[in-house]
């Protein structure tokens, strides 16, 4: 019995690529994790951190996950950029929210991003997940004392998760890519995004 479901969610879910959006305020570290996604989840070699610019446009990344195709969006955080993200909105299954863990001076700019984020109707029922990122720096939060000073109001029926992480060394990466996978798996996003654009899931980006 377990065999035969798993072989049904193995046919649909091998031919689903899953569009994933990485915002987050400037300086967060979205395109150092998404260069790191790359190094460890493909044989590609990421950019190392001190090649790395200020986004403006939109860097994109492919990487395969236990045979689910994710295709990442980061995008750029400045003030002046973030008007750019909700362009993104209707084709994204999942959000990944970055916050620098080690920069609590800028905790609020990132709650108001993210509550603005939660508020859009474009983005009804996509899984978030919620990085504490730049772990390795001893002055960083845990996950959880991240997720006291967001205090969010509007996270009650969102699918969510906080993970701590660092996007230099990796620690919590896995965790949190694997929870989204299978979070976006049984979203009923996935279902409506589905359904709009044909049984065999949404074309490339
Ligand atoms: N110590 C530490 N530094 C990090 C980490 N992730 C990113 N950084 C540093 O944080 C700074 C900003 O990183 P980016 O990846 O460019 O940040 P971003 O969120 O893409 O910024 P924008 O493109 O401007 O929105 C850089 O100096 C990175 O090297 C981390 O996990 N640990
Ligand atoms: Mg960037």
């Amino acid at each position: 019995m377990f065999s035969l479901f798993y072989g049904l969610w193995k046919y649909m879910f091998s031919k689903t690529e899953f569009h994933v959006l990485i915002l987050g305020i400037d300086k967060a570290g979205k395109t150092t994790l998404l260069e790191k996604l790359k190094s460890v989840y493909s044989n590609l070699e990421g950019l190392s951190p001190d090649r790395i610019v200020p986004t403006v446009g939109l860097n994109i990344g492919r990487i395969e996950v236990s045979g689910t195709k994710l295709v990442f969006w980061d995008l750029g955080g400045q003030p002046g950029l973030r008007s750019i993200w909700e362009k993104y909105y209707e084709e994204a299954h999942a959000v990944i929210f970055v916050i620098d863990a080690a920069c609590p001076s800028r905790f609020e700019d990132s709650k108001s991003a993210l509550e603005k984020v939660l508020r859009h109707e474009d983005l009804q029922g996509a899984p978030l997940l919620i990085l504490a990122n730049k772990q390795d720096l001893a002055e960083s939060v845990s996950s959880e004392e991240l997720a006291r000073y967001l205090d969010l109001k509007k996270l009650d029926e969102r699918v969510y998760m906080f993970e701590a992480v660092s996007s230099y060394d990796g620690l919590g990466i896995k965790e949190g890519v694997e929870w989204l996978v299978e979070a976006m798996a049984r979203s009923k996003r996935t279902e409506m995004l589905r359904a709009r654009t044909g049984a065999a899931g949404p074309a490339s980006a």
